[in-house]
């Protein structure tokens, strides 16, 4: 039976990742840093995936194991592994990087010949070749040869909304997923043969990157910055508020113009649809999910190349407006949440250097009217007279 290691046993990882390998016949060992849910997930060795939607499906994922990062028998699971994947968040791979470097050492002291592929499955432009930044920098230089000849690091774009699973009755290791799910990974990376039913190997990732990022990701963002300035708990109370809804959809309108524009494969019909349909995912009765959780860590989420800031970018760069794109990116600088560590940080930033210095070091973002129109938005929403409207 092949084998995959995956990082980070959470709502992603049990729910697509973890669920998608074992119907590909792998077995699945979770390497994950918090002990209870290793104990549970080893003692267990199965659990749940529960499909929110008109008819609930449930399906169980069995022969798991599972293993504490950083141990003994983590770093030995990498020796013989078929496939290694990731969904710990982005600023977390680092610590995956020398566990992964230590038993890729072993690897190849070990089991030299075979080939292996390692996927990160994080919401960011390029995961996977920042992970494998990490793990270069921790290598020598014959390791970094070995790896170059026998280690595939593909990148990758997965987006299925996995929700926490608080608010359902369902036992502690459950997964909760909506239906929809898609994978596609970087095929010109791949090492060997690379077979995984229901992902989708592509030759060029990069718009399908960009296109996920900024329509699912942004859009997603948008709904939960404005909503939770606008008194929603969840997305779907966020995506019934029609002046939010509006939000939404002009976001992602200036995306796909930008994207459109940027990418010869994107039609602007197809990214039209494909955006309508992510609108309906957001609209599904059946899912409960957190402006919290989707808002979570602000400061990640405003970086140069993520999905506010990145759309924002490309669109003004192709010669199109992004005014949608700067009020979502305002809600963002508004996220006072004092449950989230990364919007505290945000909010002590604007405090301490004002607004413009904040936007200027969390996105890299200098340009004078952009910073502007940033400010603007943000001081209408400050004063409460943001109603969706152009200033
Ligand atoms: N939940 C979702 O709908 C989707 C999430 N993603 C991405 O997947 C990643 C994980 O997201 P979620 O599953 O939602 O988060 P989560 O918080 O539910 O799960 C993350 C898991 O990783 C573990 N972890 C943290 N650091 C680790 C490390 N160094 N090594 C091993 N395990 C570690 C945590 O203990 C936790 O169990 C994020 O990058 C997210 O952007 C991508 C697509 C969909
Ligand atoms: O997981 P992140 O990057 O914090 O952001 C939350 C986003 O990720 C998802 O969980 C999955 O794509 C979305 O629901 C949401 O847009």
């Amino acid at each position: 039976m092949k084998k995959a290691v995956h990082f980070g046993a959470g709502n992603i990882g049990r729910g697509f990742i973890g669920l998608l390998l074992c119907e590909n016949g792998y077995q699945v060992v979770f390497a994950d840093v918090v002990p209870s849910l290793v104990e549970q997930l080893a003692a267990k060795g199965s659990y749940r995936v529960i499909t929110l939607d008109t008819d609930v499906e449930t399906k169980e994922v069995t022969g798991v194991r599972a293993v504490l990062l950083g141990s003994e028998a983590c770093r030995e699971e990498l020796v013989d592994a078929d496939l290694v994947t990731t969904a710990v968040g982005l600023g977390n791979l680092v610590h995956v990087a020398g566990v992964l470097a230590d038993g890729l050492q072993r690897r190849m002291e070990r089991n030299p010949d075979a080939l292996l592929n390692v996927i990160a499955c994080e919401n960011a432009i390029r995961a996977t070749s920042t992970l494998r930044e990490l793990v270069y920098e921790r290598a020598d230089d014959r390791l970094r040869s070995w790896l170059d000849e026998h280690v595939g690091f593909p990148d990758a774009a997965v987006d299925r909304i996995a929700p926490n699973r608080d608010g359902y009755a369902a036992e502690p290791l459950d997964a909760v997923v909506e239906r929809y799910f898609e994978w596609d990974i970087e095929q010109p990376a791949v090492r060997g043969e690379l077979t995984l039913s229901g992902a989708t190997l592509v030759r060029d990732l990069g718009p399908y990157l960009e296109r996920k990022l900024y329509l699912v990701n942004g859009a997603h963002a948008a709904a939960a910055y404005a909503g939770y300035r606008r008194g929603h708990q969840t997305v779907l109370e966020a995506m019934q508020d029609p002046v939010i809804a509006k939000l939404v959809a002009d976001v992602q309108e200036e995306a796909a113009q930008g994207l459109a524009s940027a990418h010869a494969d994107l039609s602007i019909e197809d990214l039209r649809q494909y955006a309508s349909t992510v609108r309906t995912r957001f609209l599904n009765p059946h899912v409960v999910d957190h402006v919290d959780r989707v808002g979570r860590d602000p400061l990640r989420k405003l970086a140069a190349s993520d999905r506010l800031f990145g759309p924002l970018r490309q669109t003004l760069a192709m010669g199109h407006k992004a005014r949608a794109l700067t009020s979502a990116i305002a809600f963002a600088l508004s996220y006072d949440n004092g449950q989230d560590e990364s919007a505290q940080k945000v909010q002590q930033m604007i405090e301490e250097h004002g607004l413009s210095q904040t936007i200027a070091q969390v996105a890299g973002c200098t340009d004078k009217t952009v910073v502007a129109s940033i400010v603007r938005e943000y001081e209408r929403i400050q004063g409460g007279i943001w109603d969706g409207t152009a200033s």
